[in-house]
């Protein structure tokens, strides 16, 4: 019995019981018949008709009914034979056990019994032969079948074969088909690969080539504050040096006066001295003739003393005399008294002699003491002469060796001058390459630079508690100065820049990070500087700042100031500049001449392509020769400029500011000629128009400035797409930036944002615009230079 497509597993585990299970063999047929996809295969047929006693269990009641001709001829049988079955196997080997356990057939001496059983069992083994017959039939019939089956399954399997076969063959052709686009794809893949590499690779060594770079101009920057301190600590020596060598010249002046006083002085002494010296020489005389008076007053003293001896002796011979003459006395009384009046006139001679003798040493003593004196001061005076002759020979030493010091410090001057010289050309030669670098920088990265800057809260503010917290800068060094995270709605959003300058940055050190910028207009370069933001948010204090204080000065004065006192030091390398300047603003779609009177200014919109030129007719050029004249015409520019109060701010710009400065520069020694422009531009505020309140001619002003803004951006998006049409002519202000912003200049802006937390929708729109105009690549700037014919 045929129930499923497994006959052997049907063999083994036979159901006969379940009837609705078995099937017809003709039902078989009309399945197969039926075309349908369950097609036996041939061991499965043969292994059918061969295992048909077997596996299939025999209802000889089916085979009883279905073959009227077997119960024609087996009527009786059948009758007797109503309700047999062969089920199966066993039952027909039941059937010839049967006959195993009684008699054989040869035994016709059964009992009538017996011979009834033998009947019975005759009719069953005819029934049941007549059944194998019935099944033989049916089994030829359906071998029949089965034939035409396979045969016709044979067609089908060669027409399914054909088909294969096309099926193959086409599946053959797509396969190599495939495996040829395959084998591009994996050329395509492998070249791809090799590109990506490649690109790897070159982005890899850009990345070093900017980090070298980057470092390079890092140590130049290094090296050029260095040779600046250097320069500056140079310079002060030079000046230390030359007060002290003109302190020294002065002192060296101070001592020759002092010598030259000293040898006057020494002369005068030297007179002095000889005077003094003739003097002694007329003292000596005087006291050698004096010393002869004195010695011939001695003479006469001694002779007068030898006199009185004699005329003691006398006396005394007198006396003796008187003694005789005592007699005589009376007579000689008169001579005696002669002779006493003689004595007593001896004795006042004497007396006399004696007081001239008293006189004579007096003043002999007089003179010693005078000589002495004068031996005093001569000797005093010689030893003055001998200070003065050894402060001389000090004075003389002294001036060799200042003289000496005054060599040694004028070859330090000359050393230190050459050095100066060296570190001046040293700093020349870092500054080129320092120029080099910022333009290979420039040109590797080619794209507008951006800066941000965040304003400090004001005043009123601070007072009124605004804390702008939301604005953080990161710590990262890779972001250090360059990052710059904002929270909106309690979202971070981190953005990065070319530097970001926080709240206490000064106009100074904004400055210093631009100058590079503004040295490339001298060299030759369109430079244009940019101010972007929100109202209020400090792009007016960026670029003008206030030019009265120092300190607080902006972009455009430190600007101007660079340019003349850059070009004042390029005379000395033959370099002579030229300068115009031009200032205009755009305001309500118009553009105006801001160095003319307010009444004859008109629009000048239809001259943009003359103003971009470079030659435009109606609007004032002046040619500047100094930063007075510039600032002058900055002044009168700020006051024809349309400036009104709003919400946001106090003084707010209503208009776009432009400053163009052209410098025209040729070298006399080499020919060369440069021109050069700079752009400064300070942008009119963004604003929200729910925000600004603004009405009326207010409102029109908002509504143009935003719509120029928007123009800007949309140019800055298609830039940043690389679109094939740039919309550069939908506003005045993009139609005039269109040479920056098209790749022939330098570009760089300045995003301003404001700190209060209430701006912080603006600023974080502010920041994304600017990350955009960031990763715009505008090609390459190029410098304007050629030979003077
Ligand atoms: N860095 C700063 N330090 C100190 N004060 C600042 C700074 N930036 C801006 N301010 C002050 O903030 C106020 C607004 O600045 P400013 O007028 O420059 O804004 P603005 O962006 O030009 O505005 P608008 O677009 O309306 O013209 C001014 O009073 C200005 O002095």
């Amino acid at each position: 019995m045929i129930s499923s497509n497994n006959p052997t597993n049907k063999s083994q585990t036979p159901c006969p019981s379940n009837k609705e299970n078995v099937e017809e063999p003709g039902d078989k047929r009309r399945r197969i018949g039926l075309g349908k996809m369950v097609i036996p295969p041939k061991h499965v047929a043969n292994s059918r008709s061969k295992n048909t006693l077997s596996s299939v269990p025999i209802q000889s009641n089916r085979a009883g009914a279905g073959d009227s001709s077997a119960g024609s001829e087996t009527g009786s049988v059948c009758g007797t034979t109503s309700g047999m079955e062969f089920k199966s196997r066993e039952d027909v080997d039941n059937l010839l056990n049967e006959k195993m356990m009684g008699k054989t057939k040869m035994d016709l001496k059964g009992t009538a019994e017996q011979n009834k059983q033998k009947m019975e069992y005759i009719k069953k083994l005819r029934a049941c032969v007549k059944m194998f017959q019935k099944r033989e039939d049916d089994h030829l019939l359906e071998k029949e079948g089965f034939l035409q089956t396979v045969q016709s399954l044979e067609e089908r399997i060669v027409e399914i074969d054909i088909l294969a076969k096309n099926k193959q063959d086409e599946l053959i052709t797509e396969l190599e088909q495939f495996k040829e686009k395959h084998s591009t794809l994996q050329e395509i893949c492998t070249k791809e690969e090799a590109d990506k590499l490649a690109a790897v690779e070159s982005y890899r060594k850009e990345i070093e080539l900017k980090i070298v770079a980057e470092k390079s101009r890092d140590t130049l920057s290094e090296s050029f504050a260095k040779a600046q301190q250097e320069n500056i600590s140079l310079q002060e020596i030079l000046k230390r040096n030359q007060e002290y060598n003109s302190s020294l010249q002065q002192y060296n002046s101070k001592l020759q006066s002092e010598a030259t006083a000293n040898s006057e002085m020494h002369s005068k002494l030297q007179n002095e001295n000889n005077v003094l010296k003739e003097q002694v020489i007329m003292f000596r005389s005087k006291s050698d003739i004096l010393q002869e008076q004195l010695s011939s007053a001695r003479t006469s003293l001694q002779d007068a003393v030898k006199e009185k001896e004699e005329m003691k002796s006398n006396l005394d011979c007198n006396r003796s005399e008187l003694n005789q003459i005592r007699d005589e006395r009376n007579s000689q009384i008169v001579q005696i008294q002669h002779l006493t009046a003689d004595v007593a006139m001896y004795k006042n001679e004497l007396n006399t002699s004696c007081i001239a003798l008293e006189n004579v040493t007096k003043r002999i003593a007089e003179i010693e003491v005078t000589c002495s004196m004068q031996k005093e001061q001569m000797k005093l005076l010689q030893k003055e002469l001998d200070s003065a002759n050894a402060k001389l020979k000090m004075a003389d030493s002294t001036n060799i060796e200042t003289r000496m010091e005054y060599k040694h410090q004028q070859k330090l001057v000359e050393d230190l001058q050459i050095s100066l010289a060296d570190a001046e050309s040293r700093i020349l030669d870092g500054d080129k390459l320092r120029k080099k670098l910022h333009n290979t920088i420039l040109e590797l990265k080619g794209n507008i630079r951006v800066f941000c800057r965040v304003r400090p809260m004001l005043n009123d503010q601070e007072h009124n508690g605004s804390e702008a917290n939301h604005v953080s800068y990161p710590a990262a060094t890779e972001f250090l100065g360059r990052g710059i995270d904002l929270m909106h709605k309690e979202k971070k959003h981190s953005f990065t820049f070319d530097k970001v300058f926080d709240h206490e940055a000064s106009q100074e050190s904004v400055f210093v990070e631009i100058s590079q910028l503004v040295q490339s207009a001298l060299d030759g370069y369109k430079v244009c500087i940019f101010a972007y933001g929100q109202t209020g948010s400090g792009k007016t204090y960026t670029m003008m700042g206030r030019p009265e204080e120092p300190e607080m000065k902006g972009l455009i004065p430190r600007s101007v100031e660079q340019i003349f006192e850059v070009s004042q030091t390029l005379l000395s390398q033959g370099w002579k500049y030229k300068m115009q300047a031009l200032m205009l603003e755009i305001y309500n779609e118009t553009v105006r001449d801001l160095l003319t009177s307010k009444s004859n200014s008109r629009d000048l919109g239809k001259q943009l392509d003359s103003i971009r030129n470079g030659n435009p007719s109606d609007l004032t050029v002046v040619d500047v020769r100094s930063i007075g004249e510039v600032s002058y015409l900055l002044t009168q520019a700020a006051q024809s400029r349309s400036v009104g109060k709003t919400q946001m701010n106090e003084q707010s710009s209503r208009s776009h500011f432009v400053f163009i400065l052209r410098l025209y520069g040729v070298n006399e020694g080499t020919d060369q000629q440069v021109q050069g422009v700079l752009n400064l531009i300070d942008l009119a505020g963004s604003e929200r128009l729910d925000k600004s309140g603004a009405t009326g001619e207010r409102l029109k002003e908002t509504q143009h400035i935003n719509k120029s803004l928007l123009s800007l951006s949309e140019v800055i998006s298609s830039i940043a797409k690389k679109d094939d049409h740039i919309p550069f002519r939908n506003s005045k202000l993009t139609y005039l930036l269109e040479p920056c912003l098209g790749g022939e200049s330098k570009t760089m802006m300045v995003v301003n944002i404001s700190p209060e937390e209430s701006s912080s929708g603006e600023s974080k729109c502010s920041l994304q615009f600017a990350s955009k105009v960031n990763s715009c690549e505008i090609g390459v700037a190029r410098r304007q230079t050629q030979m003077r014919h």
